[in-house]
């Protein structure tokens, strides 16, 4: 129904007489109060405004250069002072580099765009393919990343331009840099968490260094606690954020438990990680996890055969077995008495919290002591294990290594040897009485009674877990190709390798071990030292030869037929590194020079390969224990236009190398014409000679554990030069 009552409103709130008598009756409503217009309040004038800090803080870079002859300002010292100090932090601010995106790189931009960067800016390298959604996703969340902090320098490259046949499997990668080093890197994108979003990555980057800049502070170089207070601080927002748009269909709950925890206790645990987070590479600490491989399948069907089968094909030392029989348990005097009623097939006859401990071991890259089980006596050896090497890839064997979920769980390859159960027991009648001592009755009799039931109740039951069966065992050349050929990328190359793409360790065989058992041994006679010596050395002169400049050349060969081949750079020279130390009392070497002859052992090798090379050499001399160093020189004059084949049979520290390559770089040879060739490194001495001269290279025949507190390297080889000269009697 229209609304009928008219009424009139003056400014005041008035109203007709009618109106008033229906109000009485309650007819209409209490008269509204009169109208009042809010009073009026003139802007304030700015000049007219209290100034302090925070007003300051408010102004742009061109307001506070206007304010040089404010009057208020003159007034107050401290203010004026403040406004010439944000002045500059303003002005310092607009100089630092901007990025903002995701610049695309070619392998010959990396050392002009990443290792040449500035010192003051952190450079995160992606290293993609495309055609990988999880390098496509890291991407996404780069380009965001890059964004939102521009001080930070992003870069992508296809992986193989940067590192060739850098494996597929390790993308996508982050590596980042500052001031010429490699700070950290991340293979895979596990490494930040499941859900892989932007805040979650820059977490993670910057968990030990400030990496993400937004340039708000100038070019001052950010504390790594402010930069990721900062990232913490978004990442929280971005939880909230999320947590609320979950909320409005009420489906989550919100943990932020832990996501402030102290920059110092590491890792922030409200983070999506996943349990293999730490596989990283060469932090060169994070431990990268090896590629675990379990083989199951009845007694004698071949399991040994198989993993033998299958390290032999690899060929390669970063392979190790562990067999599930070392844990076989030691037998009570009561059991031992009656040891034909002992079930041994039981998931009970193994110590299976030592297999796991030993396995999680291998996974820390402990090395591990497996005993020794002695299939005759029924007990372990008590005396003799065997040491097992952490190694890429670990192969558990054994007949009930899928039984127990904590060591199934811990395989990345589950493989069953499946093999008729006739064949299997003939195979181990003729194995227990020729291999284990026993008779033909006691086999057959353990085997109805024991073999055949468990078989039936654990084995069996567990080869549902298997990823590949292998129907006829070793017989199976196929699937055992197969699997090789599955296994052989795990066997990445060492962790500095890429981490540092100059470094090169020449490809590992059995030869090459071989050599370096017998010149490690400390009981080698002294002729055999040299000899083994001088064919390692000969390797590494090889393989850092491979490294010079070439040009295409032809030849026509007997048959008058063309060849096309390689001519290499001849203008080249050997430059060896020798060490003299004032050593005092028992330290003094017994050749009463002090001299460690080191480099010049590998000239003979240099002059093998190379006829006529010019060999020059470098002494670096240290005054007992002050470290004052002082270097000698003997050079080719030519030697700016020469490619020098640096020589040091070991890489310790690198302090030694560094001052040599100093030296050469003074003497005009530019950094990238310079390989240093040495037998062995140590990772510090990889670091160190790496970070400061990213362009050299460094080529060697084995990575080595550490140094020791007496900076030698571990395991090591000792003084070669000594050794090599004879000079160590
Ligand atoms: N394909 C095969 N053909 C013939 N004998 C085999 C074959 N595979 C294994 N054997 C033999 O059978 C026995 C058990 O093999 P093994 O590999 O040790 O099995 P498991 O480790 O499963 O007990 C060994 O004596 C071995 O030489
Ligand atoms: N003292 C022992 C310990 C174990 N066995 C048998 O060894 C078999 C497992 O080894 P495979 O190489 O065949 O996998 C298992 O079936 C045990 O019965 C043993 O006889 N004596």
């Amino acid at each position: 129904m229209a609304n009928y009552h008219f009424v009139y409103k003056d400014v005041e709130g008035a109203s007709t007489q009618w109106d008033d008598i229906q109000r009485k009756l309650g007819n209409l409503p209490p008269k509204p109060p009169a109208f009042k217009p809010p009073s009026f309040t003139p802007a304030e004038d700015e000049d007219s405004k209290h100034k302090d800090k925070a007003w300051i803080d408010d102004r742009t870079e061109e307001q506070l250069e206007d304010l040089e002859d404010d009057p208020d300002l003159d007034d107050d010292r401290f203010l004026q002072e403040y406004r010439k100090k944000r002045l500059g932090e303003l002005r310092q601010a607009a100089k630092v580099q901007r990025y903002g995106s995701v610049v695309p790189i070619s392998g010959s931009d990396f050392v002009r765009e990443v290792s040449q960067a500035p010192p003051d800016v952190w450079v995160v390298v992606i290293l993609y393919k495309d055609g990988y959604p999880e390098c496509g996703l890291l991407l996404q969340c780069l380009e965001q990343l890059a964004t939102k902090y521009p001080a930070t320098k992003f870069v992508k490259i296809i992986s193989t331009d940067c590192i060739p046949n850098y494996p597929d499997c390790n993308l996508p990668t982050l590596l980042v840099y500052n001031n010429s080093a490699v700070k950290a890197n991340y293979v895979g994108l596990h490494n930040f968490g499941r859900r892989c979003t932007p805040e979650g990555v820059a977490l993670v980057l910057c968990q030990s260094d400030p990496v993400l800049n937004d340039g708000q502070s100038g070019s001052e170089p950010s504390s790594r606690e402010a930069v990721l207070k900062g990232v913490q601080q978004r990442l929280i927002e971005k939880v909230v954020r999320d947590h609320e748009d979950d909320d409005d269909d009420g489906s989550s709950s919100l943990r932020l438990d832990g996501l402030l925890s102290s920059p110092s206790s590491g890792r922030s645990p409200a983070l999506p990680l996943s349990s293999s987070s730490s596989s990283t590479l060469a932090d060169s600490n994070g431990p990268k996890q090896p590629f675990v491989i379990g083989v199951s399948g009845g007694t004698a069907s071949g399991k040994t055969t198989v993993c033998d089968m299958i390290i032999q094909q690899l060929h390669d030392h970063r392979v190790v077995l562990v067999n599930q029989d070392s844990f076989y348990r030691g037998l009570t005097a009561e059991e031992a008495k009656c040891v034909h009623e002992y079930n041994f097939d039981h998931p009970d006859a193994f110590d299976t919290e030592q297999f796991l401990e030993c396995i999680e071991k291998l996974r820390r890259t402990q090395s591990v002591q497996v005993p020794i089980y002695d299939f005759k006596n029924h007990r372990r050896c008590s005396e003799s294990f065997r040491q097992v090497n952490a190694s890429d890839v670990i192969i558990l064997e054994g007949i009930l290594v899928f039984h127990d979920p904590r060591v199934r769980n811990l395989m990345n390859m589950k493989i069953f040897v499946d093999t008729d159960a006739d064949v299997r027991l003939a195979r181990r009648i003729r194995r227990d009485t020729v291999e284990r001592g026993r008779d033909i009755n006691s086999v057959l009799e353990q085997y109805a009674k024991f073999v055949k039931p468990a078989f039936d109740d654990f084995v069996l039951p567990s080869k549902k877990y298997a990823d590949v069966i292998i129907p006829r065992g070793g017989d199976n050349h196929v699937a055992i190709d197969l699997i090789v050929q599955h296994i052989r990328p795990k066997l990445g190359q060492h962790d500095l390798c890429k981490i540092y793409p100059n470094v090169y360790v020449i490809q590992s065989t059995f030869q090459l071990r071989g050599m370096h058992t017998l010149i490690r041994d400390c009981g080698i006679s002294k002729h055999d030292f040299v000899f083994y010596s001088d064919r390692l050395i000969r390797l590494v002169v090889e393989h850092g030869l491979g490294h010079l400049p070439f040009t295409e050349k032809q030849v026509v060969t007997p048959t008058g037929s063309m060849y096309t081949g390689v001519d290499f750079c001849k203008k080249l020279c050997g430059v060896s590194i020798i060490r003299r130390k004032i050593l005092r009392g028992a330290n003094f070497l017994a050749n009463g020079t002090g001299i460690q002859y080191g480099g010049e052992s590998m000239e003979n090798a240099l002059r093998a390969c190379c006829k006529g090379i010019k060999i020059g050499k470098i002494l670096i001399h240290s005054d007992g224990d002050n470290g004052k160093q002082l270097i000698y020189e003997k050079l080719p004059k030519d030697i700016s236009e020469r490619h020098v084949l640096l020589l040091d049979p070991v890489l310790a520290t690198g302090n030694s190398a560094n001052q040599a390559i100093e030296l050469l770089i003074q003497k005009g040879v530019p950094e990238s014409h310079i390989i240093f060739l040495n037998l062995i490194s140590a990772p510090e001495g990889i670091h160190c000679v790496c970070k400061r001269f990213p362009s050299l290279k460094i080529v060697t025949s084995e990575i080595d554990v550490a140094l020791n507190e007496e900076f030698r390297v571990i395991p090591g080889m000792g003084e070669f030069g000594d050794r090599y000269f004879g000079t160590d009697d």
